[in-house]
């Protein structure tokens, strides 16, 4: 008799010890479609067992599962990876670009957290809760870069990631968004691990994050824009976004403020705009994927909300919670938004956009 495990389809994941990577194996334990059958990470992991591997360095709140403890890590390179059809990358990107390449051009569909192949014309970016429909420039990539079976989709940066989901609620309800201020407070597991020392942001802010505010300019308007009309390449939006990315001594969730105008005038109502942001549904829960949230944004209306450590949990970590929305004295509107960063904004994407992938039958 065969094993429910025999049925699902056989992921791996690369990167696999690292803060994305053991959001992976967390979010993939009891998986429904998948089955985590192989762990890649770097020389220093490789030959190990996962759980000597990752010794002194687990830090989910739940226990690695047992089956998954067990498993060897190997180096990142696809023969290791013959019984996988999905390949989830967590890996850093100093070499995500050439290892992620090895496998697409292999056969495999891979689902990148990693920003190399983010802005190429033929990649889709897509963040599972706003533009599932760019899996339809797959087809084009696959001839462009002659794949046969294989493909890469990229999720966004987490700062990124958070803020398109309102901005998607609000460009779809109201029309197109003109310019934006964008402030975020950027949690500690952003950095990945060990990440920054204790000494640097214990009782402190650190004003800077290297390359961040470049990505949260530009990465919304390839997400919020749409495909050409052949599906062979990305339409961006032209809305004007000034970003300013501090760290925080937060652990998990990304806090943001944001203020902005829309080209339509007059501007909606503060009313109407709480209205479209709870009303906001997604092709993913329309789908019934597994880790679709029944909600894609909550709105909070507590003065003091949302906060990283009450907020993050939401909808298991892929809702976005919105609150203080209010009139902003030089733009139309302004608030603030708290995602998840290494779920939703990161792990959690990738696995949503692969089951997204498979009701789509990309995966056959
Ligand atoms: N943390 C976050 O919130 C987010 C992260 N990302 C992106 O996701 C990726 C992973 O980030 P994160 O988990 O935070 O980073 P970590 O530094 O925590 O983990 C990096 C992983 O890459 C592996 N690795 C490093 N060098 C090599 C190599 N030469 N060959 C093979 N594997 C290697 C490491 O393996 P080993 O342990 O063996 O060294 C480890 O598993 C990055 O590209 C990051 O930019 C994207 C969105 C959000
Ligand atoms: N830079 C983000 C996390 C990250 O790695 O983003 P990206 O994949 O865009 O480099 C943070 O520090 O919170």
């Amino acid at each position: 008799m065969s094993s429910p495990t025999q049925h699902k389809i056989h992921v791996g994941v690369l990167g696999a010890t690292g803060t994305v990577g053991q959001r992976f194996i967390q979010l993939l334990d009891n998986h429904p479609y998948f089955h985590l059958a192989a762990l890649g990470a770097s020389e220093s992991s490789a030959g190990k067992s996962y759980k000597d591997a990752v010794r002194r360095r687990w830090k989910m709140t739940t226990p690695i599962p047992a089956d998954v403890a067990a498993l060897p890590v190997t180096l990142c390179a696809p023969e290791h990876f013959a019984s996988c059809r999905v390949i989830f990358s967590g890996l850093d990107s100093s070499v995500a670009g050439d290892v992620e390449r090895a496998f697409f051009t292999a056969g495999f569909a891979v689902f990148s957290n990693a920003r190399n192949y983010r802005m190429d014309p033929d990649v889709p970016l897509i963040v599972p809760t706003v533009n599932p429909d760019h899996f339809d420039i797959i087809p084009h990539q696959r001839s462009a870069r002659s794949l046969g079976r294989g493909f890469i989709v990229t999720n966004a940066n987490c700062s990124t990631t958070g803020l398109v989901v309102p901005l998607k609620a609000l460009q779809d309800a109201f029309g197109p968004i003109d310019s934006m201020f964008v402030h975020t407070l950027q949690a500690i597991s952003g950095a990945g691990y060990p990440g920054i020392a204790s000494l640097d942001i214990c009782d402190n802010v650190v004003p800077y994050i290297s390359g961040e505010e470049d990505k949260l300019e530009i990465e919304p308007c390839k997400i919020l824009g749409s495909l050409s009309p052949a599906k062979s390449d990305h339409v961006f939006t032209t809305t004007r976004i000034s970003a300013t990315c501090n760290r925080v001594n937060v652990v998990d969730g990304h806090l943001e403020n944001v203020s902005l105008s829309f080209v339509n005038r007059p501007p909606p109502s503060l009313d109407a705009i709480a209205r479209a942001l709870s009303a906001y549904t997604c092709e993913a829960t329309q789908l019934g994927v597994p880790s679709a949230p029944l909600h894609p944004i909550e709105v909070t209306d507590e003065e003091d909300r949302p906060q990283p450590r009450l907020d993050r949990e939401r909808g298991k970590g892929m809702t976005v919670t919105v609150g203080r929305i209010r009139k902003d004295p030089v733009l139309d509107v302004r608030f603030s938004l708290l995602s998840h960063n290494t779920i939703l904004g990161a792990a959690g994407s990738s696995l949503m956009n692969a089951e997204i992938a498979f009701k789509k039958g990309l995966l056959a």
